[in-house]
């Protein structure tokens, strides 16, 4: 599935805080952090959706940046599936309203469950029904289940719906499991998970300028976001899509070791392909992969690695 390349949402209403939401007649809401928006995220995105048009509201998610792992646990280290651009562009494809993304801070993880409740989902968001797993915690220490917000429900006129664990355990997926699995380098069972094949984007810059004397021209991606996780070292499968044409490539992820590289690098070589990409954003979708990254006795050895890895890269494409 090619979801490129990225467009700024249309329809999609975004909000850089709580307190920037304006309600209007009233939402359904759900919330969470949405790593990913894979299958099991899209099953509850879109009974949001359904519900929303039953109640004529307009659906609303709410997600947190940072992330609060990175707040409660400052844990910088942990990579996510989605920058905050992409994850806007998933649920607009999706059809969500508005996306609420509130910047996860001391303040709002000590707010009480029923200050959370009152000040936000009724008093700011008017909401009309909640939408959340059977196991969501929130307030304070992630001391209020989903027992306390059905009686908040009954109090302040809205509907509870959770989704069960059987509902959950169906789908199996979890952005755990994908982002392990992208780090193990298996893109074939993450992309399955996902529903989609998972993307990152990038400025192309200038390289060694040895590609181009191989045959082999590529195109060097830099990647701004720390927090986006990249897949393991390895050779895949890619496409993109330049100038509203879908090209098609093969990526190296690694140190090139063949020609004394140390730092790591994202390189891509476009097939049928001739054009000057420099300084341009492109962005990629990563299919699956072809073989570990190796140091080769000679740059003709490598030519003719690569030779192999395009016959692999288009055989894939024409089999689809
Ligand atoms: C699909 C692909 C696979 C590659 N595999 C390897 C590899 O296994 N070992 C290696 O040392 N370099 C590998 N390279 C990297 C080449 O060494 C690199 O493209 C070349 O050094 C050109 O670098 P430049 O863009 O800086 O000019 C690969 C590149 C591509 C595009
Ligand atoms: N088929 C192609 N695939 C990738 N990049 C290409 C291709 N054709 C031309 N280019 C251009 O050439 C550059 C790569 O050439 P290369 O010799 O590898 O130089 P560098 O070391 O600067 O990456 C890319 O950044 C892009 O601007």
């Amino acid at each position: 599935m090619q979801w490129l390349p990225l467009r700024k949402p249309l329809r999609l209403k975004i909000f850089s805080s709580i307190q920037e939401f304006s309600a209007t007649s009233g939402t359904v809401v759900t919330l969470g952090t949405f790593d990913g928006v894979h299958v099991g995220h899209r099953q509850i995105l879109h009974k949001l959706i359904a519900a929303s048009k039953v109640l004529k509201c307009e659906s609303l998610v709410l997600t947190f940046f940072p992330h609060p792992r990175m707040v409660l646990q400052q844990d910088v280290q942990i990579k996510l599936l989605n920058t905050i651009d992409e994850k806007s562009f998933l649920l607009e494809e999706i059809g969500i309203d508005n996306l609420v993304i509130h910047p996860f801070d001391a303040a709002f993880s000590k707010l009480t469950a029923e200050e959370f409740v009152k000040n936000i989902l009724v008093d700011k968001f008017n909401v009309k029904k909640i939408i959340i797993g059977y196991d969501h915690r929130f307030g304070i220490n992630r001391t209020a289940n989903i027992d306390d917000l059905i009686r908040f429900g009954e109090q302040y006129g809205f509907e509870v719906e959770q989704i069960s664990a059987q509902e959950i355990d169906a789908v199996s997926v979890s952005s755990t499991k994908i982002r392990n699995s992208l780090d193990a380098g298996n893109v074939a069972l993450a992309n399955q998970y996902l529903g989609y094949s998972y993307f990152f984007s990038g400025i192309v810059t200038e390289g060694k300028k040895l590609g181009r004397t191989i045959g082999f021209p590529t195109a060097n991606i830099q990647i701004d976001q720390p927090y986006k996780l990249i897949p393991k070292n390895g050779v895949y499968i890619v496409s993109a899509v330049i100038d509203h044409v879908t090209v098609y490539g093969m990526m190296n992820i690694g140190v090139n070791p063949t020609v004394g590289g140390t730092d790591k690098s994202i390189e891509i070589h476009f097939f049928d392909f001739n054009q000057d990409l420099y300084s341009r954003s492109v962005t990629v979708s990563v299919h699956e992969k072809i073989r570990e990254e190796q140091k080769f006795p000679s740059v003709e050895a490598l030519k003719q690695q690569l030779e192999k890895d395009k016959q692999t890269s288009l055989h894939y494409f024409t089999t689809l």
